[in-house]
């Protein structure tokens, strides 16, 4: 078929790890369009027919007949499994380049053929978050016998031998010194269909900013509560975390939450059905609360972080009857996988930036694909750079797909044209840079219980942290999220209530209104380390 008008077929073996190999099945898909497909088919794809050809990447003349998408779900069954034979025909007709390689196999499963997926670890001060995370990280191989050993030696040095766990996510100094996670830690993980970036946010008060910069990243979050008597009930009091990290991540898009009922070996719990019960009792309406519901996008797993019960491998069967279900790992792997953008313009809000021999920049890719070699634009300074290199789980890639942890290497601007919130856009279609835009809040924990025009405030968008004044309250908005035109510009808004308002940010920033990027389009406003108000932007003014 090679050379000739009619579609050409690519077969993919996506193999093994395991017997599966041997029972390959055949699935007839037919592509017009590999940027809809699977993360992991199309970035080899791509990578594949990228480098032997010079011409246009493949993406730009494909069409979808057969998509994988409907109703924006991914459908499970027609994902690639290990094992797998999938056939894509394509039109070579539609292409000038005809010399399309007719089959492509991968005889390796590697990390770039799996799912990525970005998960948050959060919840109260001492909950356990690093302690899982390390835990985690020695459960998948990550971290060696050997350093795990020298974090243990060090933390019997000064006195903190239960911390070394947390020390495999909580790289600096300081942080080992305090035992305090104060920036979000990055490490990555794979299990065997899904690989995982692992953020392990800072559960003090202090560092809420580092946090909310951490969840708007996050696909699934992991809530981490404490069930030892007294620390439970010390998450749930009116400045626990619990309820506000809960709150920070509905508001930043995580979609779906895992609870995981942490310190089940603790003296006081004794891996107690009473006392889970108890904690679930309580904490099932608290989290439907706020969008989390059992069973749909919320997920609940006792476990123990320090001996790593349920974590990898499930409970022994009687164990604990409270609970039947998979550990959490278990969980993870067989997640459904999550759409992404993968054919919408590149959006990559930047999370951090350093020098190391050249600029590199770091964050999520939100949409679109980046390519090595493209030019892009880094808004709101307009600054057009190239990209040098693409690092994804420390490997380099040729390729990034929409919703990966990434690192990119950039020509073209200095490291202090750059900063946390800055947005790496497609060239054809920039990000719009304002200082004015229209949003449907609703206000919360205000002091004085109300708020006025004039009143001052830091907002929270994606990775950008920014300082905002409300210009004028334009009216309440009802349930739906519509003006009440009975109801128009009032002298002031009261917590609880949703209004639509206008801000101005110090600064010109990059949003987006939530209908066209929700992830651009998602608000907070914190005042005085408390978050004031939650909502999605509406109108860009200018
Ligand atoms: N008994 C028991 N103790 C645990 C468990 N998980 C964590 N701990 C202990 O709880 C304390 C706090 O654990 P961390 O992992 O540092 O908690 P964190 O939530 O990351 O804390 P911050 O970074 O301060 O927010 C440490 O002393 C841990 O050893 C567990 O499953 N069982």
């Amino acid at each position: 078929m090679l050379g000739t008008s009619g579609p050409t077929t690519h077969n993919i073996l996506i193999p093994k790890e395991s017997e599966k190999a041997k029972n390959t099945v055949n699935l007839s898909v037919s592509v017009q369009n590999t940027a809809e497909l699977a993360p992991e088919v199309s970035n080899k794809l791509l990578q594949k027919y990228n480098k032997e050809s010079s011409k246009e990447p493949l993406y730009m003349w494909a069409k979808v007949k057969n998509p994988y998408y409907v109703d924006n779900e991914v459908l499970t069954e027609t994902c690639p499994l290990p094992g797998e034979i999938k056939e894509f025909s394509l039109n070579s007709d539609m292409h000038p380049e005809k010399e399309v390689n007719s089959t492509h196999k991968f005889q390796q499963i590697s990390k770039a053929e799996k799912e990525h997926l970005n998960v948050i670890i959060i919840g109260h001060v001492d909950a356990g978050k690093s302690t899982i995370g390390g835990h985690l990280m020695v459960l998948t191989g990550q971290v060696d016998a050997r350093t795990l050993a020298k974090y243990a030696a060090d933390a019997k040095l000064i006195g903190r031998e239960s911390w070394y766990l947390s020390w495999a996510l909580d790289t600096n100094e300081e942080e080992r010194e305090k035992g305090k996670t104060v920036e979000v830690g990055r490490a990555h993980f794979c299990t065997e269909n899904k690989k995982f970036t692992i953020l392990d946010a800072p559960g003090h008060n202090l560092y809420i900013s580092q946090m909310i910069s951490g969840v708007s990243q996050a696909d699934i979050g992991i809530l981490v509560i404490s069930a030892r008597r007294g620390e439970f009930e010390a998450g749930f009091e009116r400045d626990g975390q619990t309820r506000e990290h809960a709150l920070l991540a509905k508001t930043a898009g995580v979609r779906f939450m895992v609870v995981l009922v942490n310190k089940m070996d603790d003296i006081s719990v004794e891996w107690s059905s009473q006392r889970y019960n108890e904690i679930l009792e309580k904490l099932v309406p608290f989290l439907k609360k706020f969008g989390y519901v059992n069973g749909r996008n919320a997920y609940f797993i006792p476990c123990s972080g320090l001996t790593g019960a349920n974590l990898k491998d499930p409970l022994p069967e009687g164990f604990f009857p409270a609970y039947k279900g998979p550990s959490l790992l278990q969980f993870l792997d067989r997640m459904k996988p999550i759409p992404r953008q993968h054919n919408a313009p590149v959006r990559l809000p930047i999370l951090d930036k350093y020098k190391d021999m050249g600029v590199i920049i770091a964050g999520k890719l939100d949409s679109g694909m980046i390519q090595l070699g493209k030019k892009y634009t880094l808004m709101p300074n307009k600054i057009v750079v190239e990209v040098q290199q693409i690092v994804i789980d420390e490997e380099e890639a040729e390729v990034a797909p929409s919703g990966c942890s990434l690192k990119l290497k950039i020509k073209g601007a200095e490291e202090d044209d750059v900063h946390p919130g800055h947005v790496l856009c497609e060239s054809s279609h920039l990000c719009p840079a304002i200082e004015k835009f229209d949003a449907v809040v609703r206000f919360m924990n205000l002091e004085g219980g109300i708020v006025t025009s004039g009143y001052t405030c830091v907002l929270h968008c994606h990775a950008l942290i920014e300082n905002a004044t409300l210009l004028k309250i334009i009216g309440k908005v009802d349930d739906k999220g519509e003006l009440n035109k009975k109801h128009m510009f009032p002298k002031f808004a009261r917590s609880d209530e949703m209004v639509m308002v206008r801000l101005q940010t110090d600064g010109r920033v990059c949003v987006e209104t939530f209908k066209d990027f929700p992830s651009l389009g998602r608000i907070t406003l914190r005042d005085e380390k408390r978050t004031v108000a939650i909502g999605k932007i509406t109108k860009l003014v200018g």
